[in-house]
């Protein structure tokens, strides 16, 4: 895109900024020396965000040498737009820079001088009694101001600034008038309009209050009583700090040029603005982008792997270790020569031309003919959305195939018009609708029936469920649940898919929710409440769906899909799921590469990862369809991690994506021992004994569950890293998958009352001999919503559920 004043200002004209209320547009002049007073950077000048306009106005304010009589009403129309559009998007921009912490030193008290008004919140009347012309009548001007005070609205600010920094000799306001500017400067610090636009000469948040202070000081010495009766005259509401902020900004300009420029070096380095140009390579090509867009089983991924498979070269970027190995295996099965490369795992097929990867590992770097990233709609997940993101903004394909529901499609064609690529949408219809059995399950699980999946969110409850239908029913269950090993998932799939055995139910949490194609008949919820990491919620509508949508896949021994809850009670919430429309998707995940971390970390030695990291999502600018991705998980790993000695920036940032469970001590335990070993350049040792044989009660199959997450972790750091220092592959490869047929062994005969891996959290009710649901959580959560009590108080605390991960 063309840069400098002229391309500026075309841009600013052809922009959807209505100018014409406007009495003066921004000059070649203006825009010029604008680009001078911004931080030049393309990031700098986006017209979406109101604040450029803002300050752009000030500057055409600042430089229009005749402001006229109608310059006061300018001001004043430019301050009621951008009010009223910051209170629209809830009180400020969200993509201007949010505060920034004082840093020591930074402080008021640290830079206070002596004639600055301290404790500016109480302070209203705090004035310099000396500047007080105690005999004017409030009546009285300065002398020479026979025209009144009026002519102060349409003062040039620069020239008014100047006048008030040379303004020993003027007349002093009078006592009363003080005492009303005294209000107004103390809401000038408090307002939130001024704060944020501050923002746009790179006042921080956290600064301002300090700015706001000095400046009501130097007021407090210089102002003259024609400004000081103007103010009173507009009174302590809006219309007075919108006077006072262009002179605001020259006394920022002169006072704290270092303040600035260091919060602008702050800003641009935690820029995310404008994600798409991160991909030159990307954006150089010509795209075609192909949306299957649909519901559950409509035939979506079937078709784009279509594509994929006859390419010359492809690559599947799947949501889930276990769905990349499906794909891995069948289109070798098919004859096409595919790899698989996971954050744990790496099988080079010689000669393959193919690779079917989990989305966080895709390069790209490599060129393909036709690339699918599988469930698209994951874009706006709260913690792995930036996977898909840099998927989609940064692969090096002639052909991209999404694949998923409608609900971030208006976010994918907005994205296409940013990127240039091509667009083309296919719709898809479910093949079989989804039928919901009013009848429920009555509240007895001895109802179920062959072909059933019984959906639990959390693991201690998919065990009570296994542990009733096996005590009071004939049927057995296969277990699937996020902290088993893909390969056990597998097992326990197939033996639940396969009808030549007693396994004909399949106890489930919401694992089950994305890509295994599974012979399911009907979906039963046990219950529709999980665990969110923080309280017990009812489960989001989509997931609903996507869970319910596994009954009756095509193909499948049972086409026809019936969905439906253990208790009536929960019922009208899966009807009221099932019905609700597609969410329509604003913002998408995005999160920082490591150079980016690496260049804000310049700006801020001498910190940890974690308070790197906060401050990283602090200060960040972001367009308006992206967010943050979460990364509390990053930084517990970071804190863990502070006490190692002698890791690089990078190594540290490597090691806090391991996958580990933050929740498991001993898997925690495991990931500081590797990072010491890597650290001190000694060769990274397992350190852990092979289990004897499958688990006979609950606490040895979480061991075993924890093992197994250890070795996952060692080899997805032995990927990430060198194998030199990770030099166990192999053996930790086959630990592993002996472990994993000790899961699935422990799995057919696990009898037991599940344990907790947190020791002391209440535990659901339960009779002696059996299981006892608590009643409805969402009728429950909805009642106590409507008393209004703190929500952790209400729920009892379940243990988390199982996260989808790859
Ligand atoms: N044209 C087809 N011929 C034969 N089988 C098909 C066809 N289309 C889809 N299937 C089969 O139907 C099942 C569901 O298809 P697919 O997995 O593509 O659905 P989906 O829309 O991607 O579902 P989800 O959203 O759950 O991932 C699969 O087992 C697939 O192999
Ligand atoms: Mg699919």
């Amino acid at each position: 895109m063309a840069r400098g004043p002229a391309a500026l200002l075309s841009r600013i004209r052809s922009s959807k900024h209505d100018f014409s209320r406007f009495r003066v547009f921004p000059s070649k002049r203006c825009i010029h020396s604008f680009g001078e007073w911004r931080n030049p950077t393309a990031s700098a000048f986006d017209l979406s965000k109101p604040a450029f306009f803002t300050s752009l106005m000030n500057l055409v304010h600042l430089q229009s040498a005749s402001g006229g009589p109608n310059l006061r009403d300018f001001r004043n129309t430019i301050g009621a737009r951008h009010f009223s559009s910051m209170r629209e998007d809830g009180g400020g921009d969200e993509n201007t820079v949010p505060g920034l912490t004082i840093e020591d030193g930074d402080d008021i008290s640290s830079i206070s001088d002596s004639t600055m008004v301290e404790n500016g919140d109480e302070g209203k009347s705090n004035c310099d009694s000396s500047m007080v012309e105690s005999g004017n009548s409030s009546d009285d001007v300065g002398s020479g101001e026979s025209l009144g005070y009026e002519h102060v609205a349409y003062r040039d600010p620069a020239e008014l600034y100047r006048e008030l920094c040379d303004s020993q000799t003027s007349a002093k306001p009078t006592k009363s008038d003080w005492e009303m500017v005294s209000e107004i400067l103390h809401n000038f610090r408090k307002s939130g309009w001024a704060a944020n636009q501050a923002l746009a000469i790179y006042i921080g948040m956290s600064f301002f209050p300090t700015a706001a202070s000095k400046f009501r000081s130097f007021m407090s010495k210089k102002c003259t009583a024609d400004v000081a009766k103007y103010l009173a005259s507009l009174g302590p509401g809006d219309a007075a700090v919108k006077f006072l902020f262009p002179i605001f900004v020259e006394f920022c300009l002169e006072e704290f040029p270092d303040e600035i420029k260091r919060f602008r070096s702050m800003i641009k380095s935690a820029d995310l603005t404008k994600p798409h140009t991160w991909f030159p390579f990307a954006r150089a090509m010509k795209r075609k982008i192909i949306y299957h867009c649909g519901p559950t089983n409509s035939g979506k991924t079937y078709n784009a792997l279509q594509g994929y498979m006859e390419a010359k070269k492809g690559i599947y970027c799947s949501p889930l270790r276990l769905l990349a190995m499906e794909v891995f295996d069948k289109v070798n099965a098919l004859g096409i020569y595919c790899s698989l490369h996971t954050g744990q795992e790496k099988k080079n097929v010689p000669f393959s031309n193919h690779t079917s990867c989990t989305v966080e590992m895709v390069s790209t770097d490599d060129i393909y003919d036709v690339a699918v990233i599988d469930e698209i709609q994951m874009m706006s997940d709260p913690c792995r959305g930036y996977a898909w993101t840099r998927a989609l903004l940064g692969l090096k394909a002639d052909e991209i195939h999404l694949c998923g529901d409608p609900s971030v499609l208006n976010v994918v064609r907005k994205i296409c018009s940013e990127t240039g690529d091509e667009l083309f949408e296919q719709h898809y219809e479910r093949f079989k609708p989804l039928v919901v059995e009013a009848k429920t399950l009555l509240g007895e699980l001895q109802n179920v029936r062959s072909g059933d999946c019984v959906v639990a969110f959390s693991r201690r409850e998919i065990f009570e469920v296994k542990l009733a239908i096996e005590k009071h029913t004939n049927h057995r269950c296969c277990v699937i649940y996020g902290a088993l090993p893909p390969e056990t998932r597998r097992q326990q799939a197939s033996l639940f898919n396969d009808p030549d055995n007693e396994y004909d139910v399949l106890v489930a949490s919401d694992a089950v929710g994305m890509g295994l194609n599974l012979n399911i008949r009907r979906v039963v919820f046990y219950s529709l409440s999980k665990y969110n990491g923080d309280k017990i919620v009812p489960v989001p509508a989509t997931q609903v769906k996507q869970i319910a949508g596994r009954a009756g896949r095509r193909g499948s021994r049972y086409p026809d899909g019936l969905t439906t809850t253990l208790h009536l009670d929960d019922l009208d919430y899966l009807i009221e799921c099932l019905k609700q429309p597609f969410d329509d998707i604003k913002k998408v995940g995005l999160f920082p590469f490591f150079e980016q971390v690496e260049l804000f970390a310049g700006q801020l030695p001498d910190v940890t990862l974690s308070h790197l990291l906060e401050k990283f999502s602090e200060n960040c600018r972001l367009d308006g369809s992206y967010f943050l991705c979460r990364h509390d998980h990053i930084k517990k790993v970071a804190n863990m991690l502070q006490k190692v000695q002698g890791l690089s920036l990078e190594d540290r940032f490597n090691f806090c994506f391991a996958p580990v469970n933050i929740r498991d001590p001993k898997a925690m335990y495991h990931l500081l021992r590797f990072a010491s070993s890597y650290s001190q350049n000694l060769p990274v040792n397992i350190a852990m004994g092979m289990p004897k044989g499958s688990a006979r009660n609950d606490s040895e199959l979480l061991d075993l569950e924890t093992k197994h997450q250890v070795l996952s972790m060692y080899l997805w750091l032995s990927h990430h890293f060198t194998e030199e220092t990770f030099p166990y592959v192999k053996k930790a490869e086959s630990m592993a998958t002996g472990i994993a047929d000790l899961l699935g062994q422990s799995l057919s005969k696990a009898c037991w009352k599940p344990e907790s891996r947190q020791a002391g959290k209440p535990k659901p009710q339960q009779k002696e001999d059996g299981y006892e649901r608590p009643r409805s959580l969402v009728k429950l959560f909805d009642e106590r919503r409507h008393e209004k009590s703190p929500e952790h108080e209400k729920f009892p605390q379940h243990e988390h559920s199982e996260k989808v991960a790859a």
